[in-house]
């Protein structure tokens, strides 16, 4: 597969609680959070698409070929309009400017991705069998939805089943056929929610 039939979108979107500071912004080897998934996405990926209800917050930092996607406010369950839903209502919304197969979703908090990893399951991809939507890591029972593959096609079913109030990866995805991806390196989908 080659980095023009891949997209890839950048989760940068949460509010850090348990960090107590913009996530995407920490510097590691001197290098913001977000700047560095970005660069990463930039060689497995023609098109990068950041997804944030903030964009101001990180137009300063280096990304040239990464695009923007402001994300829209919903109305939350009380009705009022609240600016950022987790992650996969970030996803949907960056989803819909996807025009590949195949797009490689990330979160900004992700210190030790490698991006050989990410190639070796590239090549893979092609490999999946038509039914299975995702492909994805499995450990400890649940998904790692934020550091895997999804296909295009998924799209009008997340809309769907976030239209009907859900917002968790791991529920949306028990309905579907997922591939599994191997993880050799446990390390790599470390991600930081305090400091270490
Ligand atoms: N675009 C977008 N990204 C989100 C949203 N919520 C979480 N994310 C991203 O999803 C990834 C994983 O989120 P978490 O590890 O829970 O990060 P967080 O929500 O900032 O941190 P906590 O507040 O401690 O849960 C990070 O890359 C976040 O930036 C959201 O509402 N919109
Ligand atoms: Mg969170």
């Amino acid at each position: 597969m080659t980095n023009d039939q891949l997209t890839a979108i950048v989760l940068a979107g949460g509010k850090s609680r348990r960090m107590g500071r913009d996530k995407a912004l920490i510097p590691i080897e001197d290098v913001p959070m977000l700047q560095r998934i970005c660069q990463i996405a930039e060689t497995c990926a023609e098109q990068v698409y950041i997804v944030t209800p903030w964009p101001e917050r990180y137009q300063h930092l280096l990304l040239p070929k990464s695009q923007f996607i402001q994300e829209l406010p919903l109305p939350d369950e009380t009705g009022n309009e609240s600016k950022t839903h987790g992650p996969l209502v970030g996803f949907a919304q960056g989803l819909t400017q996807v025009k590949t197969d195949w797009v490689l979703l990330l979160a900004c908090d992700l210190p030790k991705l490698r991006v050989e990893v990410l190639q070796e399951w590239i090549s893979r991809l092609q490999q999946v069998p038509e039914e299975a939507i995702a492909a994805l890591v499995y450990r400890n029972n649940r998904w790692e939805p934020l550091c895997g593959f999804y296909r295009r096609r998924c799209l009008p079913e997340l809309n769907k089943y976030i239209e009907q109030g859900g917002r968790s990866f791991q529920e949306w995805l028990k309905q579907y056929p997922v591939q599994v991806l191997p993880l050799v390196d446990q390390e790599m989908l470390f991600n930081f929610n305090s400091l270490i």
